[in-house]
């Protein structure tokens, strides 16, 4: 009856990728900060997952990697002349600066957008709204072009609608989906939509942070549920645990993750854990379903595991069998307590049964793990039939992409390396035979 797949759009990671510590909150950002980076490897490791996937018969898409280094970014900044004197001033004064302007981070397309479904939406259309990012230098650009690339992908009015990014302004800091979880018994049935928040912007007794920064703010979940046209009675806010985002969680899908009727989660993920399960397990009796919970209790996943282990950022995917597969990085095997806590979770005869293993060192030296890199995009047949085919994933497609990031990407970048002109031009290279690899002449504003 519902004929709906969610589609994972994994971010293609982009030529530029390098490792700049700009994420402060973010532990695994600070401590590589200057180590070398392999951004044909971090590329290869993405597709990788996303050919393995696709070839599993997941519904799988990518978006496409924004132009680096951000001219607009530095230009807007003072810095001018040629594109050469642009990086080698920028270089000199303001290397930082020069660092935001050429981070890879629209890879981590989790929080490129928040999507709600349209079987959740009061106009029956796919509702998206790409996140401001506000937090980050280095993420408060990527809005411009994650709402091109959306319109160019969704551009079917009468089935999609982006909408513009919220203000960018502290009260309305957006991190996207990463803070955005839906549950439903099927993906084309109408579910529940759950935002988590960090702190609360208009109320200073709200709890709250004292480390590090919150990103996202309740404001701006209900703004987005307002834009998105969402049933108050099916949609759910949250507060996270301010003391977990002083530990190092700076979204809530770096201790949470929701997929059908689950919700998987720390026991100290929610600043009110009775009350979040509370509120979820109504509303989702008000679809007709029941909330399945797997907690984790601290005592065999300490929040220090999870976070250098990501078992959270995973992404729990539907099989044909009924069965769900936790896709995880490969740093959980590594970690002793999430090994073992993982070897006893798929045998427990809950509704998580299968560990899908993949190795993102790349992206997880600068705190992405496998949710991150993705976004998650619930479509009806017909709204996937409606939208740009050049990205969804295929052997074809893969088989193409590799030798693109053989050709064009290297296999080192260090911190000099961003005032060299020739790295310029080659991303520039490597992004015109992009669009025409996915069918997508113009993506780019290349002026
Ligand atoms: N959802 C995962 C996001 C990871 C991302 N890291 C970064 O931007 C690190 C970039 C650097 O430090 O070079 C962030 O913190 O927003």
């Amino acid at each position: 009856m519902y004929t709906a797949r969610e589609f994972n759009f994994d971010g293609l990671v982009g030529p530029s990728h390098n490792y700049a510590g700009l994420s402060f909150g973010n532990v695994a950002s600070f401590s590589n900060v200057k180590s070398a980076s392999n951004p044909r490897q971090a590329a290869l490791q993405g597709l990788a997952k996303m050919r393995e996937l696709a070839a599993r018969g997941f519904a799988q898409g990518l978006l496409p990697p924004q132009a680096r280094p951000n001219f607009r970014l530095l230009r807007k900044l003072g810095f001018s002349g040629t594109d050469a004197d642009v990086l080698a001033r920028a270089w000199r004064e303001a290397p930082v600066i020069l660092a935001c302007a050429w981070s890879a981070s629209p890879m981590w397309t989790a929080n490129a957008a928040t999507v709600s479904p349209s079987a959740d939406t009061a106009d029956g259309r796919v509702h998206f709204t790409a996140a401001n990012l506000n937090n980050k230098l280095h993420r408060a650009d990527e809005h411009v072009q994650a709402t091109r690339t959306l319109r160019a992908l969704f551009a079917h009015s009468e089935r999609f609608v982006v909408h513009d990014p919220l203000p960018s302004t502290p009260a309305f800091g957006d991190e996207g989906a990463a803070n955005h979880t839906r549950f439903a018994q099927a993906y084309g049935a109408a579910g529940v939509e759950f935002f988590v928040y960090g702190r609360v912007e208009f109320d200073p007794s709200a709890p709250a942070p004292k480390k590090y920064p919150a990103r996202q703010t309740l404001e701006a979940s209900q703004a987005i549920a307002r834009l998105h046209g969402l049933d108050p009675a099916r949609t759910v806010f949250a507060a996270q645990n301010p003391d977990l985002i002083d530990q190092g969680v700076f979204h809530n899908d770096v201790i949470a993750v929701g997929n059908g009727n689950v919700l998987f989660y720390h026991e100290e993920a929610f600043f009110d854990e009775a009350a979040t399960l509370d509120a979820l397990r109504r509303a989702l009796a008000s679809v007709g379903t029941e909330l399945r919970a797997v907690r984790v209790p601290a005592s065999a996943v300490p929040v220090a595991d999870a976070v250098a282990s990501y078992l959270f950022n995973s992404q729990l995917l539907s099989k044909a069998d009924g069965g769900m597969a936790l896709v995880v990085p490969h740093e959980c095997r590594e970690n002793p307590a999430v090994a073992s806590y993982l070897a006893q979770l798929v045998n427990s005869g809950g509704p998580i049964d299968e560990l899908a293993e993949f190795d993102l060192r790349q992206s997880m030296r600068n705190g992405g793990g496998p949710a991150c890199l993705r976004l998650r995009v619930s479509l009806t047949d017909d709204e996937a039939r409606a939208m740009h085919q050049g990205v969804i994933m295929t052997e074809d497609l893969y088989a193409r992409l590799a030798p693109w990031v053989e050709r064009h990407y290297r296999d080192r970048i260090e911190p000099k390396d961003l005032a060299d002109p020739q790295l310029a031009r080659e991303c520039a290279g490597a992004l015109e035979e992009l669009e025409r690899i996915l069918g997508l002449p113009g993506l780019y504003d290349l002026t």
